[in-house]
């Protein structure tokens, strides 16, 4: 590839991402059980204006007319999640067929329309059946969630020849057990780590499980932060180094290399507990690609205050800000595709989600959502993206996110991150200037950037 071509690789893989319960409504319908977000959004308070994924874009009814959208905007591939709790309503156990037909239909409609599918097992729903067993606290998840992957590798595979096990194992960590924002909503420094490694087991686990059953590949989606110190300082040369051991290491160094960053214990103290070899090994799996969910970086300082990691983020007034306060920086994509491939050794990566959330004009009267602001985020980050593949990264696919706008866990609906806009009243679906753009991308495999 020379400086200015931005082709990329043949065959490269580009679609959109969304989620299960982000998108899909009807949580309850056909047999399927609660997931802990059922719960945690119809307990007052928990989400901005009482938003709930009860109807969210109404896509467990409007499935086909979304993947026929897909297709006319032609997507060669689609990433989504399997809510867990439609499937085994009780999260183990018997399994409830009219769960399982819908993905079922969903990826013979997406193959019919030459859409490539990836599957994410677990993207935060957990059965609530499941967390009244302790839920990622409980050893016995890891053989819960195998057991799970095990019903759907075997009624899936090679239909889907891409799956990723968890999505973002920080978050559901961070938020679910460290800070509370995110279901189920627990707030303690000791089950943070107990949850962080039952999901690295329970990943393991699964990759263990597919290797006997699968004949495809299998990988873990992270949300990796690329960490910049704010100053020379020791302070926050020493804080940088523990909000990238938090965020990034923490996750990958398991899986790759058999270890936790050795910041974890300064960082959790006596609440970091030490764990069997037997553990590590079953985590440390082998994987066929790395899942990278991208969006922003950190500048890191020094902060005390910022309990436990006592890193803070800086803000910089020159750059650009998403609606969720996050700021835009392809440059950090590069770096952190470089990261990945210096420190795990060139491991193949899907760009499993890049996207933002900005203030969308209205649909205008032609019908247009001029959503410039997004248009040109995904054009930096694809840039970004070829500039690392011609570093040598082995990159291998793009999921912008999101196909649709959609639920954005505890910030509702007031925050939109599709190339398709959703009239949450009507249902109507109306692709923005960004998903003409992206097609036009995706025709001429990223010539038109
Ligand atoms: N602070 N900060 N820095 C960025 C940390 C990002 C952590 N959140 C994500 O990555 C979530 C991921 C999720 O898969 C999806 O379900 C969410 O809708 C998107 C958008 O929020 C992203």
């Amino acid at each position: 590839m020379t400086q200015h071509d931005t082709t990329f690789p043949e065959h490269f893989l580009w679609g959109t991402a969304t989620s299960a319960y982000q998108i899909e409504g009807s949580p309850l319908a056909d047999g399927a059980g609660p997931s802990i977000w059922e719960r945690f959004v119809h307990t007052p308070g928990l989400t901005i204006g009482g938003d709930t994924g009860d109807v969210a874009c109404d896509h467990y009814r409007r499935w086909r007319e979304d993947v026929r959208m897909m297709a006319d905007l032609g997507l060669r591939a689609y990433r989504f999640s399997v809510a867990w709790a439609r499937v085994l309503p009780e999260g183990r156990g018997t399994v409830n067929t009219k769960g399982l037909d819908f993905y079922s239909r969903l990826v013979d409609e997406l193959l019919a329309h030459g859409i490539t599918p990836l599957t994410t097992l677990f993207h935060w729903d957990l059965p609530a059946a499941l967390d009244d067993r302790g839920g990622w606290l409980n050893p016995d998840i890891a053989h819960w969630f195998a057991d799970y992957a095990d019903v759907m590798f075997k009624a899936l595979d090679g239909r889907v020849r891409h799956w990723a096990t968890l999505n973002e194992p920080w978050v559901v960590t961070d938020g679910g057990y460290l800070h509370g924002a995110l279901a189920p909503g627990h707030r303690s420094l000791y089950e943070a780590p107990i949850a962080t490694h039952h999901l690295l087991r329970a990943h393991g686990a699964a990759v263990q499980r597919y290797r006997s059953v699968g004949k495809h590949q299998i990988g873990l989606v992270v949300n990796l932060e690329p960490k910049y110190a704010a100053s020379d300082s020791a302070a926050d040369q020493a804080a940088t180094r523990r909000a990238h051991a938090y965020m990034n290491g923490q996750y990958l160094d398991p899986v790759f290399l058999g270890r936790y960053p050795e910041e974890m214990r300064e960082i959790f103290g006596a609440a970091w507990p030490e764990w069997p070899a037997a553990d590590h090994e079953l985590i440390k799996q082998k994987l066929d690609f790395i899942g990278l969910n991208y969006y922003t970086r950190s500048v890191t300082r020094d902060a005390p205050e910022a309990w436990p990691v006592r890193a803070g983020r800086v803000i910089q007034p020159q750059a650009t800000y998403t609606e969720t306060s996050w700021e835009v920086f392809p440059q950090g994509l590069t770096d952190t595709l470089a990261w990945i491939r210096e420190r795990y050794a060139n491991p193949p990566v899907y760009i499993t989600e890049n996207g933002a959330a900005f203030y969308d004009p209205p649909v205008a009267e032609n019908g247009r959502v001029a959503d410039a602001l997004r248009v040109d985020y995904l054009r930096k980050h694809i840039g970004a993206m070829h500039a690392a593949i011609a570093a040598g990264s082995d990159v291998r696919g793009y999921m912008a996110w999101s196909l649709l706008d959609n639920f954005e866990w505890s910030l509702g609906f007031a925050k939109r991150f599709g190339l398709v806009h959703i009239n949450y009243a009507t249902q109507q679906r109306t692709p923005k200037d960004s998903a003409r753009y992206y097609s036009r991308v995706v025709a001429s495999n990223g010539a038109a950037l």
